[in-house]
C-alpha cells in the first residue's frame, strides 16, 4: 500500500506530518460515526447470501464511500476481481473516488480508482472502480459478461438515466449468465478490442475475456448491488423477482427544512436574497444553490458579486464559485477545495451536484424547485431542455447536500403544499430521450428484439420505431432488423452518435476521413466556443440595486456576441463544421510549434493563452484532440483511454483516412449524405423548415451562418430553448439531397 505520510515531514508536533495523522485519525472517526457503520457485518452476510440486493439508506449515511471499502475488506477482490460502481454523473464518480482513496490512505488509480469518458484514473492493481453507467456499458460491448467484475453497485438508482435502465437489464442478463456454465457465444468479436478494457490476458478468472474461452467455463457468479437515499424499492423489487431489500436506517446529522409562504414570482430574486440572509444572519457554514443552467448560474453569479460590493467591507467575505457540466473539469474541481481562511464559499450548480457528491463545508443548501429536463418528441424527433418542477427524490437528494458534516438547514423557495404537489420520482430518461444510440447498443449486445428486451419500464413504442426506422435508413440494420455487416457492426463499435458514426464510415469514401474525424472529435465535446468569468466581471453596472436581472442577461448575451467577434477568424462561410476543422487545425499548428523542444509545459500554457484570447474552451480543444488521436494525449501525459480514440477505431476498421485537401466540396456532400434525416430548407421568413418532420426551427446565434442563410443546409443538432433551434450547421446544394440519400429522398418522393 503506498504511503500517504507525507515524505520528509520534521516536525513532531503542529506541522504538516501532525495534521496528516489528526486529519487521518478524524477521517476515522467519521468512517465509524456513519449510520451504515454499524450494519457493515449484516450487510456482508446479506451480499453474501443473496446475488441480488437492494440498499436504501438517508443520504450521506455512507452508502457510496462506504460499502465497496466493506466489500473489499470482506475478499470480494480475491483472485483479482473488481468491485465496481458506477454513478449517473462524471464529476460523482471522480469525487467519490477521492474520497474513498484518501479513506483508504492509497494513491488515486491504485487500489480506488475511476472511469469517465475522457479520464481513466486505473491500473491493474485497481480493485475499486468509479465509473459512470455508460462507461460500463461499453465494457458491456467489449466483455459480455463483465467477468472481471465480482459486485456491481449501481449507486443512484433512482435517477433512472438512460444508461442506467440499460445497465439494469444487461446486468440482469449477465447475471443470469455467470450463474451457469457458459454455452452462449458473445455476439461481438472481442479479438479486436482494444486498449486494456477486454481482459488481462495473464489472469485466470478474467482470462475467459476473449471469443473462444468464454464457451464451457463457468464464471464466479456476479453479485448485484441496486442503491439509492430515495429508491421507490419496491418497482426495483419487482423487477428483480423479490431481490432481498435493505433499508440502513438513520442519517448522519439533522437537516432542518424551511419553505416560503406563498410562490416566488422572481426565483432568482428569491434566490439572491436568501443567499445574502444566510451570509448575513446566519453561522458559519458554505451555501450550495441549486439553478438550472449555466446562464442562470453566470447571471446569480454576476448579481451576488455586484451585491456584495454593496456591503462594507468586513462582510465581502463570500466566495462564490460555479459548477455545471460544460465548465473545464479542473474548474468543478474547485468547489471541493476549502473557502479561503474567513471566507463563506457559495456554490451556484446545476443537477450534476445533486447526488452522491458531498461538497465539504457546506451547511446550507437553497433548492429554488427547479431543474432542466430532457424531452423527446418522436414524432419531430427534437430533443428539448425545458424547466420543470423537480421530484420529491430530487428535493429530499438536494437536502440531502447539507447535513453531511454537521447539521445543516435546506430554504426550498417555494410553500410546502407545492412540495406535497410534487410527483414522487422523476420520469425515467428512456421515456424521454432519443433512442437511436441505445438501440444501436443493444443490437451490438445481441439484443435482436427491442420491445421485447427487459426493461424495468418500457420506452415508448413510437421512440422505439423511430430509431429503428433511422438506423434502417443510416444502413445499420437489415431487413430483418439486425444489425448489418459491416456497416452497422462498425457504427457500434464506435463511441459515438449513429449519425457521426456514419458520417465517419461515408467519409472514407469521400476521401474526407482526416476531416471528418476532426469535427466529430470537435462535434463530441463541450461547447468549443465560450465566455469567459473573467469577462463577465468586466461588465460596469454601477448600482445592483437599480438592477434587473433581465440587465445582467443582457451583459451574458453581450459577452456571447464577443465570443462570437473572436470565432470570426476561424469562420467559413461553408458552416459550423469547416469552422471546428479550422480552429482545430489553427491550435494543433501553435501546439506543434510548441512541441519544438519537447517542453510540455509550455505547449499547454501556450494553448491555454491562445485560448483564451479567443474565447476558446482550452479543456474542449484537448479533449477532441484526445479523442482525435492518442498521440496528443500521450504527449501531454495523458493515458490512453479505453477505445475513444476514434482514428484509431476507424484505422482498425480497416477505413481509408484520408485528406480532401481545400476541396470542402466533398466534406460538404459527405455531411449531406450522413445527416439526410437533418436537411432543412429557407423559408421566405428567413426560418427553416425540417424536410424529415416539417418542423420549423432556426438557425443557433452562434452559428456562423445566422445572417448568411443559405437556402438548404443540413444541421448536428435541434434543440429548443426559447425557440426551435438547429446548431453546427452548414450549407448544402438541395439537389445533392435526392442523389446522395436515395433511400430517403427518392421514397419520400
Ligand atoms: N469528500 C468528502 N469530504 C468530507 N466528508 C465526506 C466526503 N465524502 C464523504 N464524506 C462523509 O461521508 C459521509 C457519507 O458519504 P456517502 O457519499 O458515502 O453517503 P451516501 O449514503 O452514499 O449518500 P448519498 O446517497 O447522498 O450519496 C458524508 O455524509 C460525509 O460525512
Amino acid at each position: 500500500m503506498p504511503s500517504m505520510d507525507p515524505a520528509g515531514s520534521k516536525d513532531s508536533n503542529g506541522g504538516p506530518k501532525a495534521d496528516f495523522f489528526a486529519r487521518k485519525q478524524r477521517i476515522a472517526q467519521q468512517r465509524k460515526s456513519l449510520p451504515i457503520a454499524s450494519v457493515e457485518k449484516r450487510l456482508m452476510d446479506e451480499v453474501r447470501s443473496h446475488d441480488i440486493l437492494i440498499i436504501v439508506g438517508e443520504t450521506g449515511s455512507g452508502k457510496t464511500t462506504q460499502l465497496p471499502q466493506y466489500l473489499f475488506n470482506a475478499g470480494f477482490c480475491r483472485d483479482g476481481k473488481i468491485i465496481g460502481i458506477t454513478q449517473p454523473r462524471r464529476v460523482a464518480a471522480v469525487s467519490v473516488a477521492k474520497r474513498v482513496a484518501e479513506e483508504c490512505g492509497v494513491e488515486m488509480g491504485q487500489r480506488v480508482g475511476y472511469s469517465i469518458r475522457f479520464d481513466d484514473m486505473t491500473s491493474s492493481s485497481t480493485r475499486i472502480k468509479y465509473m459512470t453507467d455508460g462507461l460500463l456499458l461499453r465494457e458491456a460491448l467489449l466483455d459480455k459478461y463483465l467477468s472481471k467484475y465480482s459486485v456491481i453497485i449501481v449507486d443512484e438508482a433512482h435517477e433512472r438515466t438512460v444508461d442506467t435502465d440499460v445497465l439494469l437489464g444487461i446486468l440482469k442478463s449477465v447475471q443470469k449468465a455467470r450463474s451457469g456454465p457458459i454455452n452462449q457465444l458473445p455476439n461481438i468479436d472481442h479479438t479486436k478490442a482494444k486498449n486494456g478494457v477486454v481482459i488481462d490476458k495473464e489472469n485466470d478468472s478474467q482470462r475467459a475475456g476473449s471469443l473462444n474461452r468464454y464457451q464451457g467455463l463457468k464464471l464466479s457468479p456476479l453479485k448485484l448491488i441496486i442503491m439509492s437515499a430515495s429508491l421507490d424499492a419496491r418497482g426495483f423489487f419487482e423487477y428483480f423477482g423479490g431481490a432481498r431489500a435493505v433499508h440502513v436506517q438513520g442519517r448522519q446529522f439533522p437537516v432542518d427544512i424551511f419553505y416560503t409562504k406563498a410562490p416566488e414570482t422572481d426565483y432568482l430574486d428569491a434566490t439572491l436574497i436568501t443567499i445574502f440572509q444566510i451570509h448575513l444572519e446566519e453561522g458559519a457554514g458554505d451555501v450550495l444553490v441549486f439553478l438550472t443552467g449555466q446562464e442562470e448560474i453566470e447571471s446569480v453569479e454576476r448579481l451576488v458579486l455586484e451585491k456584495l460590493k454593496q456591503l462594507p467591507e468586513e462582510k465581502r467575505k463570500l466566495k462564490v464559485l460555479p459548477i455545471y457540466s460544460s465548465l473545464p473539469s479542473e474548474k468543478q474541481m474547485q468547489v471541493f477545495m476549502p473557502a479561503p481562511i474567513g471566507f463563506r464559499k457559495v456554490i451556484l450548480a446545476t443537477n450534476i451536484a445533486e447526488t452522491s457528491v458531498t461538497i465539504p463545508g457546506i451547511k446550507y443548501v437553497i433548492d429554488p424547485g427547479l431543474v432542466k429536463a430532457r424531452t423527446y418528441s418522436a414524432h419531430t424527433g427534437m430533443e428539448s431542455l425545458v424547466v420543470v418542477p423537480t421530484s420529491k427524490a430530487q428535493a429530499l437528494q438536494r437536502s440531502g447536500r447539507a447535513g453531511r458534516e454537521g447539521p445543516g438547514k435546506c430554504f426550498r423557495l417555494y410553500p410546502e403544499r407545492e412540495f406535497e404537489k410534487l410527483s414522487d420520482s422523476t420520469v425515467p430518461e428512456i421515456k424521454r430521450c432519443n433512442l437511436s444510440k441505445v438501440v444501436l447498443q443493444l443490437k451490438a449486445l445481441g439484443v435482436d428484439d427491442i420491445i421485447g428486451f427487459d426493461f424495468m419500464e418500457k420506452p415508448l413504442r413510437e421512440a422505439v420505431i423511430k430509431s429503428l426506422e433511422l438506423l434502417a435508413l443510416l444502413g445499420a440494420l437489415t431487413e430483418e432488423s439486425r444489425l448489418s455487416k459491416p456497416v452497422g457492426h462498425q457504427m457500434a463499435r464506435l463511441p459515438l452518435d449513429p449519425t457521426h458514426a456514419k458520417a465517419l464510415i461515408l467519409a472514407s469514401q469521400f476521401n474526407c476521413l482526416e476531416e471528418m474525424l476532426i469535427t466529430v472529435a470537435m462535434l463530441s465535446v463541450e461547447s468549443i466556443f465560450y465566455v469567459p468569468r473573467e469577462k463577465l466581471e468586466e461588465v460596469a453596472v454601477d448600482n445592483l440595486f437599480q438592477m434587473h436581472v433581465a440587465c445582467v442577461l443582457a451583459a451574458v448575451r453581450f459577452y456571447i456576441k464577443c465570443a462570437r467577434t473572436a470565432a470570426k477568424c476561424f469562420s467559413s462561410l461553408e458552416g459550423d463544421h469547416v469552422t471546428l476543422i479550422n480552429v482545430y487545425r489553427a491550435s494543433d499548428d501553435l501546439f506543434e510549434k510548441s512541441k519544438i523542444g519537447n517542453n510540455r509545459e509550455k505547449a499547454e500554457k501556450d494553448m491555454r493563452k491562445w485560448c483564451k484570447e479567443n474565447f476558446i474552451n482550452s479543456r474542449s480543444v484537448r479533449q477532441a484532440r484526445d479523442i482525435h488521436r492518442q498521440a496528443t494525449s500521450s504527449f501531454l501525459g495523458l493515458k490512453p483511454k479505453y477505445d475513444w480514440q476514434i482514428r484509431e477505431n476507424v484505422e482498425q476498421m480497416g477505413l481509408h483516412v484520408a485528406s480532401c485537401g481545400d476541396d470542402m466540396l466533398q466534406f460538404r456532400r459527405c455531411l449531406a449524405a450522413a445527416f439526410f434525416l437533418n436537411a432543412a430548407l429557407k423559408q421566405p421568413d428567413g426560418t427553416y423548415r425540417v424536410l424529415s418532420s416539417g418542423q420549423s426551427v432556426q438557425i443557433h446565434p452562434s452559428s456562423v451562418l445566422f445572417r448568411t442563410k443559405p437556402d438548404c443546409l443540413i444541421f448536428d443538432e435541434l434543440v429548443r430553448t426559447n425557440h426551435n433551434y438547429i446548431r453546427n450547421v452548414s450549407r448544402v446544394d438541395y439537389l445533392w439531397l435526392p442523389e446522395l440519400a436515395p433511400q430517403y429522398y427518392t421514397l419520400k418522393e
